[in-house]
């Protein structure tokens, strides 16, 4: 009798733009090396806007859930889950759209999608066999969000703050803080948790023995 392939774990890890969702994310990648694991973007999956102008593309609200292409990423993950490789888009953040290449990419056994709004979509939520909030001060988020954009998104202090003030600070309050309700696991200052960063893998470890993997 043929062995049915186990459906992949997917781990969704949320908060804030600056909270340390993405060094949580690396920190499980990095505890579980050696498993069968990737993480995915939510911010690879915003809208295509090749056919928009530079200017147009600037004066997107960025922190909305229109933003995304909520569509595609579900999609996408639907045939995760389904144990079938996707063509994965490639995000810019100086070109502020996707770029025309994809990057295939096959299942794995544990997925790890974060980002901002992945709780705010029922269809995305109910994907989701984890869920994880990043809990930290928007004081802490915004000096996070200047460095890193001037740094590695080619962003002026003005921008990062005129950004903040208009869409960042108040779709978080609008649309991202609203989802901490639904999250299992709430974790304070990131990165820095080792602790709930343990427990998790712990947890993920389990379940992966439970499976045979
Ligand atoms: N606990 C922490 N202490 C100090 N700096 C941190 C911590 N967590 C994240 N950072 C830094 O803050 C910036 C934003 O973190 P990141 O994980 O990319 O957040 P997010 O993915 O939520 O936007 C990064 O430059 C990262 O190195
Ligand atoms: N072209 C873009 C696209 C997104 N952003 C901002 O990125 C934030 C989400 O990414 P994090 O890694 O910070 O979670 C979001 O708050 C958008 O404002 C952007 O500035 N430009």
């Amino acid at each position: 009798m043929s062995e049915t392939k186990k459906r992949p774990l997917i781990i969704g890890v949320t908060g804030g733009s600056g909270s340390g969702k993405t060094t949580v994310s690396q920190a499980i990648y990095d505890e579980l090396a050696g498993k069968s694991i990737m993480i995915i973007a939510q911010d690879t999956y915003y809208n295509d806007q090749a056919q928009m102008t530079m200017a147009q593309r600037k004066a997107v609200n960025y922190d909305h859930p229109l933003a995304f292409d909520t569509d595609l990423l579900i999609s996408d993950l639907k045939k995760l889950l389904n144990n079938e490789s996707i063509e994965m888009p490639v995000y810019s953040y100086s070109e502020f759209t996707r770029s025309n290449k994809t990057v295939r990419t096959e299942p794995r056994d544990v997925i790890i999608l974060e980002g901002i709004l992945i709780l705010d979509d029922p269809r995305l939520r109910d994907l989701l066999d984890i869920k994880v909030f990043v809990d930290t001060d928007d004081d802490i988020r915004i000096i996070r969000r200047i460095q890193r954009d001037m740094v590695e998104r080619g962003r002026s202090l003005q921008s990062v703050i005129d950004q903040y003030l208009t869409t960042v600070k108040p779709m978080y309050h609008q649309f991202i803080e609203p989802t901490k309700r639904y999250a299992d696991i709430i974790v304070p200052e990131g990165g820095e948790n080792t602790v709930a960063i343990d427990l998790l893998t712990t947890k993920v470890r389990d379940i992966l023995a439970h499976h045979g993997k």
